[in-house]
């Protein structure tokens, strides 16, 4: 059985936690039964202990798996991850949906994706990297009763994801905390009236608007500062041509959307002026987790 989900670009500027999409870039992990309880691990995070010996993902299965079944399996994980740990990429999301999906998928039970989207909450209570996870596409989410609704639009062939992976990661609870706990009026109507702005130029495909309505007064600056230098792969990224540069999730990853004919010039000039950092460019993903029984 294999399940494979898709790393997530959060916030996108002014939508904190609200907006997300994903991107093609994943994780993967096929589960056999074993005599013995076993892991193997591929790609990010393959040299951190905590991943071999109390791994996220094997405490979300089991809470699962054990609810689901009366047998007492033993199984082999083989994981290949290329979701980079703490970048803002939504590994944590990517974890916990691919998690429960396999605890269910094991066990043959087939699960509706709201429903898997609802039982990931749990884990994460903001919806807007869970969200794209499980559904793809670019998402627009809010909870209500500890239910996530939401309204999915794919994304056009036409545009690449360009992302700027720096050496250094962030923790989305330290970077949560480093936000202010007020936030003026002035503030707070900016950033509605961006997101929103934002959100009507996803919908309608005006990818020139974007520019302007990925602007944030919440969240992004205070986060950046602790990476000043993440303030200047923005400018390079849009100074060459990118629709929108935003800190992803909460860093240290900055997201950048192109048209295809942009972005391998982009990119380019990112390796140039960054080498230290990791720069890829990827299609978007539209179809969320999938699950191979
Ligand atoms: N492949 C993985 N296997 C097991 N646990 C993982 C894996 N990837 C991430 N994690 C867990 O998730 C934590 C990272 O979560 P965190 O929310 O800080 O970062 P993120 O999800 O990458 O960022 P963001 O939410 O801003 O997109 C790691 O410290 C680890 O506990
Ligand atoms: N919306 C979240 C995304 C990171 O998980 C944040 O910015 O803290």
């Amino acid at each position: 059985m294999k399940i494979c989900v898709p790393a997530t670009s959060a916030n996108l500027g002014p939508g904190f936690d609200t907006l997300g999409l994903a991107i093609s870039l994943y994780n993967q992990v096929i589960i056999k039964p074993s005599k013995f309880h076993s892991v193997s691990l591929k790609g990010e995070g393959a040299n951190n202990p905590i991943l071999k010996d109390n791994n996220m993902f094997i405490a979300i299965f089991n809470d699962f798996y054990h609810n689901l079944s009366n047998k007492k399996r033993h199984f082999r994980f083989e994981f290949t991850n290329d979701i980079p740990l703490s970048r803002g990429l939504g590994s944590s999301s990517a974890v916990i949906v691919s998690a429960i999906a396999s605890a269910y998928a094991i066990e043959g039970i087939k699960i509706d994706k709201n429903k898997l989207l609802n039982l990931a909450l749990a884990y994460e209570s903001h919806p807007d990297n869970i969200t794209p996870a499980v559904m793809g596409g670019f998402n627009v989410a809010a909870v209500k009763d500890n239910e996530v609704k939401y309204i999915k639009k794919n994304m056009p062939k036409s545009l690449k994801a360009v992302v700027v992976i720096p050496n250094r990661p962030i923790s989305t609870q330290l970077a949560r905390k480093a936000l202010p706990y007020k936030y003026s009026k002035e503030d707070v109507t900016f950033n509605i009236s961006h997101s929103s702005l934002l959100t009507a130029a996803f919908m309608s495909e005006d990818w020139k608007m974007l520019r302007i309505a990925s602007q944030d007064q919440v969240h992004q600056k205070y986060r950046m500062k602790q990476m000043p230098e993440l303030f200047d792969v923005q400018k390079t990224a849009l100074k060459s041509g990118a629709l929108m540069s935003t800190l992803s999730g909460s860093g240290s990853t900055l997201f950048s959307m192109a048209f295809n004919d942009d972005a391998s010039r982009i990119e380019k000039e990112l390796k140039k002026r960054f080498p230290h950092f990791k720069v890829l460019t990827r299609d978007f993903n539209n179809s969320g987790v999938t699950i191979e029984y």
